[in-house]
This record gives C-alpha cells, sequence and structure tokens, in this order.
C-alpha cells in the first residue's frame, strides 16, 4: 500500500527553483532510500513534505489525501512524522515525558500506551524512563528522538540524515529499531548522503541529482553494482 506518493513536485527556495519535478513513492511497511550528494536537493524534498517549504508545485499525498502546502502541525496530523537533522530532545525533562508530550497528538486513552509501546520497541532507553533525558548518551538520545518522532503512530516516517554525525555503533543500535518500525507496518523514507547505511536496510532506491531523479533501483541491484549508484550521483554533471 502506498502510505506516501510525490508527483511532479517542484521546489524554490529563495524564489530558485531547486527541485525540478521528482516523483517518490514510499510503501507502507518498506523503508526507501532517497540518496544523493550534497545540494542535490534531498533535504529541500523532507522540508517540502514537512510543510516547512512551501513554495512548491506538484502533489504530495498521505493515503490518498493531499498534504502540499499544510502547515506543518497539519502535515504531523496527517499522519507523516520527520526527525531532521540535529532533531533534538527536551533534556531538563524525563524521558517518558518527552514521550507524552509526543503522544499528545493521539487521543487522551491511547497516549499511555503508546508511551509504554515505544519503550518495549527501545529496551535501551526503557531502564532510564524516569531519568532526565539530557543525561543519556548521544546513541541513546537519538534513540528518544527516534521514539518521539514514532509515538503519535505516523503512517509514514522521514529520517533525514539519521547518520550524520553518529557514530558507526550508534548508527548499527538504530537499524534494528527501524526495521521493527517498518514491520509494524510505517513506510520509512531514509535521506542520506552516504549510502552503505541506507543501501544495507532500504527496499527500493532514489537518486537526485541538482533536483532531478537519477535512478529508482531495488536496493539489492545497487549493492551488487555500486558502480550504477556512482553513476547516478553525478548524472546530470556529464
Ligand atoms: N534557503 C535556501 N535558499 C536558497 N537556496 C537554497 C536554500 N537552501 C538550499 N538551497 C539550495 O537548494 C539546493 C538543494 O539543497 P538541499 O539542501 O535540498 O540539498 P541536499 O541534497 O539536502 O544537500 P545536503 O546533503 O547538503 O543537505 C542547493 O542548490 C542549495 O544551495
Amino acid at each position: 500500500m502506498t502510505a506516501l506518493e510525490i508527483r511532479d513536485l517542484h521546489i524554490r527556495r529563495g524564489g530558485i527553483e531547486v527541485v525540478h519535478g521528482i516523483d517518490l513513492t514510499v510503501t507502507a511497511g518498506e523503508i526507501t532510500a532517497l540518496l544523493g550528494a550534497n545540494g542535490a536537493g534531498k533535504s529541500s524534498t523532507v522540508l517540502a513534505v514537512a510543510g516547512i517549504v512551501r513554495d512548491t508545485s506538484g502533489s504530495i499525498t498521505a493515503d490518498g489525501s493531499g498534504i502540499r502546502g499544510l502547515a506543518p502541525n497539519k502535515v504531523r496530523r496527517a499522519g507523516i512524522a520527520t526527525m531532521q537533522e540535529g532533531h533534538r530532545v527536551f533534556s531538563d525533562i524525563s524521558v517518558a515525558d518527552n514521550l507524552a508530550i509526543a503522544a499528545l497528538l493521539l487521543p487522551r486513552a491511547e497516549r499511555a500506551e503508546a508511551v509504554e509501546s515505544m519503550l518495549d520497541l527501545f529496551p535501551e532507553i526503557h531502564g532510564f524512563a524516569d531519568r532526565p533525558a539530557g543525561s543519556l548518551s548521544g546513541g541513546q538520545q537519538q534513540m528518544l528522538a527516534l521514539a518521539t518522532a514514532l509515538a503519535a503512530r505516523p503512517r509514514v516516517l522521514v529520517i533525514d540524515e539519521m547518520s550524520l554525525g553518529l557514530a558507526p555503533l550508534v548508527v548499527a543500535r538504530l537499524v534494528p529499531a527501524l526495521r521493527a518500525v517498518a514491520e509494524q507496518g510505517v513506510g520509512v523514507l531514509l535521506i542520506e548522503q552516504f549510502t552503505s547505511v541506507a543501501l544495507e536496510l532500504a527496499t527500493s532506491v532514489t537518486v537526485l541529482a541538482q533536483g532531478l531523479v537519477t535512478l529508482r533501483a531495488p536496493a539489492k541491484e545497487l549493492r551488487d553494482h555500486p558502480e550504477r549508484l556512482a553513476a547516478a550521483y553525478r548524472l546530470t554533471e556529464q
């Protein structure tokens, strides 16, 4: 089932078009990777989906309803959670309270269970539920950030540069959590500049270069033929 569908999306930043009509589909229960070099248009795409950059045309639909042009809180209510680069937790309050704040989007009767289910999904933070989030290690805080993005049970989770600035060991600990999230039926869009983690996790891959899609392929094919991926990163420069 298609969870998020982008069709012919154009994005302007500061009045200049930087994304020139891209198509992208995120399927429920699968991890899709959006890859590309610096400046390819990945973050602009995330910001447009999240409703933060709104000078756009084309269509963005979540479970069939149009969300392009909606304000960020409406996008969030339509079931799209985004985890941006450098996403932070509230360090002075407890881990459980960070999750409880994120769960406020849910009906009152479902909130406590949502907090519990996130603590169960992330065993590494379970034991620290009552501690201030700021006392957790960097990796655990990243896990809490992911848990807060998931606490309101989104249908789509968009993660911008999960591995940026994180130690490889921390990334390795986030990988099984993301797999579990997808197995629960969430459509995950993983945006990465570097490819190894994304290729390991994703089912399908879309590559952007200079605001255009230059390659769409199953991740397995690109694991076997990395030269195709490298060529797609450079495509529009040739
Ligand atoms: N606020 C802005 N105003 C004008 N142009 C911008 C703005 N932000 C980004 N751009 C331009 O938009 C293009 C796409 O940038 P974007 O950040 O989406 O790429 P990216 O693929 O996410 O790269 P990175 O990995 O470096 O974040 C670039 O040419 C960039 O210079």
